[in-house]
């Protein structure tokens, strides 16, 4: 009690004392004692800042080691990695000759030499995707960060940049003059062998086989490396057309591809050394072998990389607010995980272009789905030559201002007769993604911003089959099939006891490619383990009386039937931006002594304040709240 000290009043939201006074007023045993649950509200409740200073620090520091400690030692390692090799062989080079002309400068070069060397190997295996995925369901994946592979690879591209500043910067600056101005007897006996006892100028050394290749080195990977940046990633330039398929992502990823030239390039550099002669200390192409062969054994290697599969499309539905959603055959043997992603391409709109979508279907399901959003080029080409397929069969509005094509080859999933002709699509895959941790959870809150649902679908679905084959209609064969379906790694795993969907999206005509898990979810979730909220943010701001009239209505109707009025099923439609310090206070209140996996998917600008509370409810309540994020 003394931590509700008057002063601290202000900072506790009027909803959070309204649940404490009523914890006090309802105490069975008349008192005014706090029970458990409430005081685990009142902790929540206290800002860290009443803390002192240094039980404040301690417990963010712990907290923040408990959360992060895969990465920080992945890190760690790797640092240590870097400067051990840096160290290794900047002493090396105290004690050869090359040190009585050139100095530190040539250390410092060739310690910076090193790291590049370790560093361009790494960053390929950081990319190794099926080796990756196949890696997340081992142990290793219990100390081992797998979801941060593209992180890794950007901060080994920072110690590459930073390596390369240090090599080319030094040798430039310092070495060349140096080697340069060197007295000629001096050179002749110390260094002299390496130039075959001729000494260079500036021009010799820039047009030598190593200075060429540094320099072509340099070039590409300023070239890549700002392509590489978000800022063009991102962005959305329009070029003309034949050119237009080169703008944005397409430009970083052929850049990417320049860096094929950088390797052989680095290869033959790293040969062709002045300071060097002997073979076996010619180490460049020791480092690179391992990782160059298993990303190109990867990416061309049939069995290695999966097949690329040609799937047959048994539905295509188009939905407002340019949603894509396409149903296919699954192909003999395909195992995935909810949470998964497979590439598809559709070689009518390009015949090179792989794109990455999050699986919806669950692994228990009989066809493999995906949901697209008509985002740029690609994708809006994919929609419209589906909406033609599909035109001619059906284009039923429906519900109003909805509009919703939808065709199938043929009904009940039945794709041995397809009536309609659809586009070929290959996929290739499945591969990992942050999301498929999930069965790791008893409680599970799903966050979902617009298309960031897509990961979330397979989930709830995964947990719905789970919950059918469960009730005592089902037969053993489709049991069996069920369990076929889904990877070993799983079959031990219990999966969630409970879950919790958020859904913000901007309007509800949304709604309507989310109706059908909606639906399902309804008929087998009769204990309620999934809780679904949708928050509209388009309809009226928050605050707005209109949307807490709205939401008054709302709360009535669905506790007369269970059922809401605008999405005609069991979700919980909200107007406003969700309150997610409240939601995260309510589920430590339901959930103490829990861990609680809390997987996000949408645009970055959200990931902060998630992780934060996550971070800040787990330090002050007895509820763990441990966060996993996507972003596409
Ligand atoms: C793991 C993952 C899962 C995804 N799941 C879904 C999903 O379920 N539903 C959905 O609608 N979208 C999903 N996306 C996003 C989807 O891949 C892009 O919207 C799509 O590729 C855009 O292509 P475009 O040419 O139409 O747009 P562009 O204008 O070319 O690109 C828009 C943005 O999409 C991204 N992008 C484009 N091409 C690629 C590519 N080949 N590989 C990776 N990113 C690319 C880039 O960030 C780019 O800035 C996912 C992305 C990733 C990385
Ligand atoms: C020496 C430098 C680099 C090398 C060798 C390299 C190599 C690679 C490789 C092999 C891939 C995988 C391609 C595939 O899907 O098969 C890749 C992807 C990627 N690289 Fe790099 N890279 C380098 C530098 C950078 C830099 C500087 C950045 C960003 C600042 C970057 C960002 C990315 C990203 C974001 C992806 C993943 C794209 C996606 O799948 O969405 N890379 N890189």
């Amino acid at each position: 009690m003394e931590e509700l000290d008057p002063d601290h009043n202000g900072y506790i939201e009027m909803w959070q004392l309204e649940t404490l006074l009523k914890e006090m007023v309802n105490a069975e045993d008349g008192t005014t004692r706090l029970s458990n649950r409430t005081e685990t509200l009142t902790r929540a409740m206290i800002p860290c800042k009443y803390r002192t200073p240094i039980r404040k620090f301690v417990s963010k520091t712990t907290e923040f080691v408990y959360d992060k400690w895969k990465k920080i030692w992945i890190f760690v390692l790797w640092l240590a990695v870097n400067l051990i090799l840096f160290i290794w062989k900047f002493l090396q080079y105290k004690e050869k000759p090359a040190y009585e002309v050139m100095g530190s400068c040539v250390c410092f070069a060739k310690g910076a030499a090193e790291t590049l060397k370790f560093n361009m190997g790494l960053i390929v295996l950081t990319m190794c995707r099926r080796t990756l995925t196949m890696l997340r369901g081992s142990f290793l994946s219990q100390i081992i960060p797998f979801d941060d592979n593209i992180h890794f690879h950007i901060v080994i591209a920072i110690g590459v940049v930073i390596g390369t500043f240090i090599h080319v910067g030094v040798h430039v600056t310092c070495d060349f003059p140096r080697i340069i101005s060197c007295p000629t007897e001096k050179f002749m006996a110390t260094i002299g062998p390496g130039f075959n006892y001729h000494q260079p100028d500036y021009l010799t050394l820039v047009k030598s086989t190593a200075g060429v290749t540094g320099i072509f080195i340099v070039l590409i990977m300023a070239f890549t490396f700002t392509l590489a940046t978000p800022h063009f990633r991102k962005s959305i330039v329009k070029l003309p057309s034949p050119l237009h398929h080169l703008a944005g992502f397409n430009s970083f990823w052929y850049a990417h591809h320049l860096l094929i030239v950088a390797y052989f390039l680095l290869i033959i550099h790293g040969y062709f050394l002045f300071l060097t002669k002997e073979w076996k200390n010619k180490t460049t192409w020791m480092y690179l072998i391992v990782p160059l062969m298993l990303y190109a054994f990867e990416r061309t290697h049939p069995s290695f990389r999966g097949k690329d599969h040609r799937v047959s499309i048994i539905k295509a539905i188009i939905y407002t607010g340019n949603v894509l959603a396409l149903y296919m055959t699954k192909p003999p043997g395909f195992k995935y995980k909810s949470g998964m992603y497979i590439f598809v391409k559709c070689p009518d709109i390009s015949s090179y272009e792989w794109h990455p979508f999050s699986i919806t279907s669950a692994p228990g399901d009989d066809y493999l789905s995906v949901h697209i959003r008509t985002l740029g080029d690609w994708t809006t080409e994919l929609r419209n030559i589906f909406a033609k397929a599909c035109a001619p069969e059906s284009a039923q509005p429906r519900r109003g201002s909805l509009v919703r094509m939808e065709t199938r080859a043929s009904s009940n999933y039945d794709h041995s007769k397809p009536s309609i002709k659809y586009p070929k699509i290959l996929i290739k895959g499945p591969y990992g993604a942050p999301a498929q941790s999930y069965r790791h959870y008893d409680v599970l809150l799903l966050i979902g911003l617009g298309i960031g649902a897509t990961p979330m679908i397979s989930i709830l679905k995964d947990i719905l089959n789970h919950m059918k084959m469960e009730s005592p209609q089902q037969t053993l064969s489709e049991i069996e099939s069920f369990n076929s379906s889904r990877s070993s790694s799983d079959e031990d795993k219990k999966g969630p006891e409970r879950a919790y969907f958020y859904w913000v999206t901007r309007e509800q005509a949304s709604f309507e490619w989310f109706k059908g898990v909606m639906d399902d979810i309804a008929e087998y979730d009769r204990d309620g383990v999934i809780e679904m909220h949708n928050y509209l943010t388009s309809v009226y701001e928050e605050g707005d009386a209109r949307s807490a009239l709205i939401g008054m209505i709302q709360k009535l109707q669905h506790a007369k039937n269970g059922v809401d009025v605008v999405s005609e099923s069991r979700i919980r439609t909200h107007f406003a931006r969700p309150n997610w310090k409240k939601v995260f206070s309510q589920l430590a209140l339901t959930h103490q002594s829990s861990r609680i996996g809390v997987f996000y998917c949408g645009s970055p600008t959200l990931t902060k304040t998630l992780k934060t509370l996550c971070q800040e409810f787990s330090l002050n309540t007895s509820t763990r709240f441990q966060f996993h994020k996507e972003n596409f």
